[in-house]
């Protein structure tokens, strides 16, 4: 029996669907496998955790840990490598084990797959939960300072006096984080209606700074604003969020259930000056958001409430002393957290103000994990693994068949453009999938380097174990995942080596020192030390420091021919477009047909499952006709007899 429990509900509980019984034998498969992922993800922090430990020094293990943490790009090549290299190493045959050294072309791999070497008798005994999760705390919590108020006023005072730097340009820094850290956990296609509540201060001014932003990160900020001031800095704000045609609301307006008109709240009230308790009229709105972490919105009527700074009304140094109750679950602290911070235990916690100079952390002794990439923000505490509960809709577009071009290097093309545009990391990270002669599957994310009509280029070194496995099979398949597009590209087809010149030319293009990297590295070839390869690469350096490095003839490109081109767009519910193109040879020329431009199977069960489907076909195609929210589509199907007769079926049942 399903049942409508979770923290976050949606608003109405929604109803109970029946398991589509063709889905029986996966979702057995699904929880065995869910099982398996578990311990792997628990093992994997574990192991990264401790070869992290044995190889880095504390600053590059701080980066490490955070990057590990904050980035989810299946383009990340050092996630990637610390992550698949961890799995890897805890959770794999004693096979897998001794190729662990083949991870990657960098020394620090060899080192992390000699340190899970290491780790590996270890792992094997320690596989308990406990055991685990401890782990994946050491993981995440970082070595971080807390302020007392008086140290918060002084930073404050110290940046805004011999730094040079204005209230106004801290604020707008600070609403800013608070804005992405809620992007972050509340994104607006679920939590779009978002009160703001401002006090009298600072802890204000960040609130409708963070108001402004998050609208114009699409969510529909309300704002309230009791105790108003004259200072021309809070009417600009007021004045910006006028403009933009945010409703202000009294707060005698608010009443519970405030998830009638809310899904999300800004506790903007008081920040580290806050003392004593609440005085009117905030006394009344710390009681009515006095819930717990933990509660469902859908019974308490108050949605999830992200405090800035500190939850307004505790104690700056000793939190919620005066019992208040107010507990929420999202907290996004700035410059660094307070002493009351240690006091929270909600799922959330952030830190965001991305504005410390050096002069500040050395004279404040603060200990602050760094901010990845360019972002405003970073995840403090220990993440909530509820991997299940992780799901995100994907809204950012819909790929038409008629609007797609014909040939699909051309639709790459178009869709590879459109990555680089959006800033996508690594656009042309693509993971490559071999198998090798005896059937043993591997992959690993490697760099496009070129593709045009005759196929998709890369390079790597030949004596590597996917260049053995494509030297032994001659196939391979490709994936690009986009996420910030919601777009996957998969590519499949036969493999092979390219001309030696072409190899001679990009290998001479690289930086001499990528040049000589590649010569002086035995790749998926266990080395002594670490000292041995960096040996290799000094003497290679003075040997051709005024002469070209020739290319070793175990390292050049390959070229997949694609045979097949699929184009996914996430769409909402599951519904997902996908365009699959297989070539055909004519008498004249290789040409492309579109072989399926349909749902994902998941999504035709649930479009057949809750909206008119009606079906014709002539034997040699199949006309579906669905009526979804944006009108009725029809989508025809070629299929071979086989496969038709099962798409036949799946619509019968
Ligand atoms: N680097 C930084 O440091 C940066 C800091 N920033 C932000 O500034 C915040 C600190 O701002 P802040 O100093 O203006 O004080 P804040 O906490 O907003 O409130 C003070 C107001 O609350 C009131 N009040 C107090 N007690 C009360 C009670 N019991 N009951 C009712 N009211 C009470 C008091 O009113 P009064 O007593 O004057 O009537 C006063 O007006 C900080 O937390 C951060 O968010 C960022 O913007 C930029 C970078
Ligand atoms: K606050």
């Amino acid at each position: 029996m399903l049942s409508c429990k979770s923290s976050r509900p949606p608003l109405n509980c929604p109803k109970v669907v029946p398991r589509p019984s063709a889905e029986v034998s996966t979702t057995v498969c699904g929880s065995m496998r869910q099982a398996a992922v578990r311990r792997l993800s628990v093992l994997a922090a574990s192991v990264i955790n401790s070869q992290i430990a044995s190889v880095c020094d504390s600053g590059v293990r701080r980066s490490l840990q955070s990057y590990a943490q904050c980035s989810s790009s299946p383009g990340n090549n050092t996630h990637n490598a610390v992550t698949s290299g961890s799995l890897t190493s805890s959770c794999s045959a004693p096979y897998e084990f001794q190729h662990l050294a083949s991870f990657g072309t960098s020394s620090l791999h060899r080192d992390l797959a000699r340190g899970s070497r290491a780790q590996f008798s270890t792992q094997a005994v320690s596989t308990s939960e406990k055991g685990a999760n401890m782990a994946f705390q050491a993981a995440s919590e970082p070595d971080i300072s807390y302020l007392t108020q008086k140290e918060a006023a002084a930073i404050d005072e110290e940046l805004m006096g011999p730094l040079g730097f204005s209230v106004d340009q801290l604020m707008e820094l600070a609403g800013l984080s608070v804005a992405c850290a809620i992007y972050e956990v509340y994104r607006p296609s679920e939590y779009r209606r978002v009160l703001v509540i401002c006090g009298p201060g600072n802890n204000g001014g960040d609130g409708f700074v963070c108001a402004r932003h998050l609208h114009h990160f699409g969510y529909a900020p309300t704002i309230c604003y009791p105790k108003r001031t004259d200072k021309p800095l809070y009417k600009g704000l007021v004045t910006q969020l006028e403009a933009l045609h945010a409703p202000f609301v009294d707060p005698e307006s608010l009443s519970l259930p405030l998830t009638d008109h809310y899904d999300v709240i800004v506790d903007a009230m008081f920040g580290f000056s806050f003392k004593g308790i609440p005085r009117p009229p905030f006394d009344k709105i710390v009681k009515m958001l006095s819930v717990g972490p933990d509660t469902n919105p859908a019974e308490t009527g108050v949605p999830p409430t992200v405090s800035i700074d500190i939850p307004s009304g505790w104690d700056v140094e000793k939190g919620d002393v005066e019992t208040t109750g107010f507990h929420p679950p999202m907290l996004v602290s700035l410059t660094a957290p307070k002493l009351a911070a240690k006091f929270f235990h909600g799922p959330h916690h952030f830190l965001g103000g991305r504005f410390v100079p050096p002069a500040i952390v050395e004279k404040f002794h603060l200990r602050l994990p760094p901010f990845p990439g360019t972002s405003q923000c970073v995840r403090i505490g220990p993440a909530v693994l509820d991997v299940a509960a992780m799901r995100l809709s994907y809204e950012a577009g819909a790929l038409d068949e008629e609007d797609a071009a014909k040939d699909p290097v051309e639709q790459f093309s178009r869709w590879f453009n459109d990555a680089v545009a959006a800033n996508i990391h690594e656009p042309n990270g693509m993971s490559l999938a071999t198998v090798s002669a005896d059937g043993r599957p591997s992959n690993r994310f490697v760099l496009l380097k070129g593709y045009d009509a005759d196929g998709f280029k890369w390079y790597t070194n030949y004596g590597s174990r996917k260049g053995s496995d494509l030297s032994e099979t001659g196939r391979a398949a490709l994936a690009f995942w986009w996420p910030g597009l919601e777009r996957q590209v998969r590519i499949e087809g036969d493999v092979e080596k390219l001309p030696s010149e072409e190899s001679d030319a990009y290998f001479h293009s690289r930086p001499k020192g990528s040049q000589i990297g590649a010569a002086a590295s035995p790749q998926s070839s266990v080395v002594p030390s670490r000292s041995t390869l960096e040996d290799m690469y000094k003497q290679l350096e003075a040997e051709y420091q005024d002469k070209e490095l020739p290319r070793p003839e175990t390292w050049g490109g390959f070229r997949l021919r694609p045979q097949r081109i699929e184009f996914w767009q996430g769409r909402p519910s599951r519904l997902h477009d996908r365009l699959l193109l297989t070539e055909w040879a004519s008498v004249h020329a290789i040409r492309w047909r579109v072989e399926d431009r349909t749902f994902g199977t998941i999504g035709l069960i649930c479009a057949y499952r809750s909206v008119p489907v009606t079906c014709e076909h002539d034997g040699i195609s199949l006309r579906v006709s669905i009526d979804s929210h944006q009108g009725r589509k029809h989508h025809v199907l070629n299929r071979t007899p086989s496969i038709f007769l099962s798409i036949v079926v799946l619509i019968g049942w």
